[in-house]
């Protein structure tokens, strides 16, 4: 295989194709948060459903503003209502439905009140204050897209359908491995030369975040029959098998060869930093196709390599565009930096002036320094071979958004 330094746009599209999207399951709404949608959702209700008070006040006919008016009915929301009596006027709430015959409502603040009659003012004009039936949803009009992510508006969306399940796309399924003799997980005692392995939870918290399920997560000693034991195991039972470490050229970096052995590796080192060494692979299994993401084990690499390579994956394998891009932002620098022959993605925090955004860099921007990774908003991108001055325009990939 080729081990120039590939750009990063060539590798991602090397992963992503031929990426099938994972089937289908029914699931109730009341457990679809964060599921992405397998089919559009049609609206079968308009909401409102009814022309309705947007204030607590009087419901009339514009023509009889300006005038005191027999107050001829109460309605609050969920009563039911009358026809309105030619020149009168209805008490009404919040929500209310508006009754034939009535075209405006007037905030109680505005009205003078004096027994069972209301003098309201004159300038009021017809559709003040109504929220007119289907104003929010059409009924027969496309609710909800395929492959849109359900997050908070999107739940309450689909119950003000009266919706109770929806079709959904399953998980994907991943394994995650950690590599290196010297990892120990937390809980046990530190011998010397060795560390906790904090890419796990990272990653744990990230990978869930983009959808998936953790099937496995296992521990791989540095030894080479070892690795493609534990890997072969993975790939049987997962969509995605991610590995941490053991991707660059040391001695004890047995799992490029494991892939080898088992299936392909499609590309290994990229034109990027952190994360050179990042591995891309695929290994058969009984019903397809694993993918393997070898992510490198410098902490900051294997964060970035996540939101980079395995947020696309996972969003193609659930048909969800929000989750295969991540969006950009176009920031000022406030640093000053120079770039060889990688881009680099450089942890910032994105502030905001008068000129708009700016983006902050984390003072060390070592791919150990997993602290630069807890405040960022934002990967700034400096594309290879460039120079960046303070004020200079640099495109920022947001880390914020729910999708
Ligand atoms: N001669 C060369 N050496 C290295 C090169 C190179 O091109 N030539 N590339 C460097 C770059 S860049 C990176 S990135 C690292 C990545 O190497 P590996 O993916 O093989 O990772 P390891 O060597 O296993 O680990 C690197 C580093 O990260 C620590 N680590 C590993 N796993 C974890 C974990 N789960 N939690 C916390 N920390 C972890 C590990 O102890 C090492 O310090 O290679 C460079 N070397
Ligand atoms: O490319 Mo490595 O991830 O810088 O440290």
């Amino acid at each position: 295989m080729d081990s120039k330094l590939k750009p990063v746009a060539e590798a991602l599209e090397a992963l992503l194709q031929g990426v099938a999207m994972l089937d289908s399951e029914r699931v109730p709404c009341d457990e679809a948060a964060g599921r992405v949608l397998a089919e559009a959702v049609m609206a079968r209700l308009d909401v409102p459903s009814f022309d309705n008070s947007a204030m607590d006040g009087y419901a009339l006919h514009h023509r009889d503003a300006g005038r005191r008016l027999p107050i001829s009915q109460r309605i609050a929301a969920g009563s039911p209502v009358q026809p309105l009596e030619d020149g009168s006027c209805a008490r009404i709430f919040t929500g209310g439905e508006i009754p034939p015959g009535a075209d405006c409502v007037v905030m109680q603040e505005r009205v003078e009140v004096t027994g069972d009659t209301a003098l309201v003012p004159a300038d009021i004009a017809a559709g003040d204050n109504i929220r007119r039936r289907g104003r929010d949803v059409a009924s027969g009009s496309t609710l909800l897209e395929a492959g849109t992510r359900l997050e908070a508006a999107a739940l309450g969306h689909l119950a003000g359908q009266g919706i109770t399940e929806v079709e959904v796309r399953r998980r994907p399924r991943v394994a995650l491995l950690s590599t290196g003799d010297e990892i120990v997980d937390p809980g046990q005692s530190l011998g010397p030369g060795q560390l906790y392995n904090s890419n796990r939870p990272m990653l744990r918290r990230l990978l869930e975040r983009f959808g998936v399920t953790l099937v496995m997560t296992a521990s791989i000693p540095d030894d080479p029959a070892a690795t493609r034991e534990v890997l072969a195991e993975a790939a049987s039972q997962a969509d995605i098998v991610v590995t941490t470490g053991g991707v660059s050229v040391g001695d004890e970096d047995h799992v490029k060869a494991a892939v080898e052995s088992l299936g392909q590796l499609d590309l290994w080192r990229l034109a990027i930093r952190p994360g050179k060494p990042l591995a891309l692979g695929r290994i058969p299994r009984r019903d397809g196709e694993t993918r393997f993401v070898g992510l490198p084990g410098n902490p900051v690499s294997s964060f970035v390599g996540a939101w980079l390579f395995l947020r696309p994956l996972v969003g193609s394998m659930l048909g969800c565009p929000a989750l295969v891009s991540l969006p950009e932002i176009p920031a000022r620098s406030n640093f000053s930096t120079h770039t060889g022959p990688r881009a680099h993605y450089m942890r910032v925090v994105l502030r905001f002036d008068e000129q708009g955004p700016y983006a902050e860099a984390f003072a060390d921007q070592n791919s150990a320094v997993l602290s630069s990774c807890i405040e960022a908003d934002a990967l700034a991108v400096i594309p290879p071979e460039s120079t960046i001055s303070p004020g200079d325009r640099v495109t920022c990939l947001w880390l914020r958004s729910d999708a």
